[in-house]
């Protein structure tokens, strides 16, 4: 479904992507781990649009997507996640979703100071979009909170509808599990399942393994802007190279 060839990206000298040839399955749930630095969200910079690559490719859907800019990517159906600390705090969970959304509508400036039919129109799909995507994420109870005052596993789970608002059919996750207990993660992980089953791809950075190695049909392993391994879990957990580079001595056990 999403293809590089050749993917790199430089910062000056600092080779963050350094030649990536990578393919993302229809369906599929793939994970890229790696150690801190070793340039996986860069890699997903480059996918979602947001830095152009210095060299290399880019398909989506067998179309040439190389430098399309993260709003073109968003419209092809490519979506990512951002950090929780991206939501407006002091807005509700509701005003976060018809902003989000909101920005992405076409009546524009002036259809909402005139507030044009088509403008209430679009807002009414808006509404109910954000309604039905929170329901899918087990948030509606959450509507009318205010996102400051919601936990972190929540804030994540709105940040995951968000992405969702636009119907995409990629979803690129950006350490979902970071900062919260094992309790949510597993519930967290539940919810990337019921995506994956309702016909989503997805594509997962998270430094979390015993939840990457139940969840991920395929693993890429980058390892300072290299792919140093790309297979099922059970073969990442036993590919000594990884386990030298990346995961110590003690994944084997973990990942079982
Ligand atoms: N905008 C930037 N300007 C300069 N260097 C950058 C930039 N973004 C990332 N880098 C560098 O590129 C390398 C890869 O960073 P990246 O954030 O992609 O790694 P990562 O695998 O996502 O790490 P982490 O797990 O810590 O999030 C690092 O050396 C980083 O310092």
């Amino acid at each position: 479904m999403l293809r590089t060839e050749k993917l790199s990206k430089y910062f000056g000298g600092n080779q963050a992507v350094n030649s990536v040839d990578f393919q993302i399955n229809q369906g599929e749930i793939t994970a890229i781990i790696g150690p801190n630095g070793a340039g996986k969200t860069t890699f997903f910079n480059l996918i979602s649009g947001l830095h152009p690559p210095t060299s290399g490719k880019i398909f989506f859907e067998g179309e040439e997507v190389t430098n399309k800019r993260s709003y073109e990517m968003a419209k092809m159906g490519i979506a990512r996640t951002f950090q929780t600390t991206k939501l407006f705090a002091g807005a509700t969970v509701m005003e976060n979703l018809m902003i989000g959304h909101r920005l992405r509508t076409k009546s524009g400036f002036w259809g909402a100071v005139i507030r044009s039919q088509r403008y209430r129109n679009e807002e009414r799909a808006c509404r109910e979009k954000a309604l039905q995507v929170l329901e899918f994420v087990g948030a509606s109870a959450l509507a009318n909170r205010s996102v400051a005052s919601i936990s972190q596993e929540e804030q994540k789970r709105v940040a995951i509808a968000l992405a969702l608002s636009t119907d995409p059919k990629i979803v690129l996750l950006d350490e979902p599990a970071g900062g919260i207990n094992a309790d949510e993660t597993s519930n967290l992980a539940e919810l990337i399942t019921k995506m994956k089953n309702a016909g989503l791809t997805i594509c997962i950075i998270e430094h979390k393994m015993q939840m990457i190695m139940k969840l991920a049909d395929r693993i890429m392993v980058l390892n300072q802007g290299i792919k140093i391994a790309e297979g099922t879990p059970d073969e990442i957990s036993r590919n000594e190279t990884v386990i030298e580079a990346y995961l110590g001595g003690g994944a084997h056990a973990q990942a079982h």
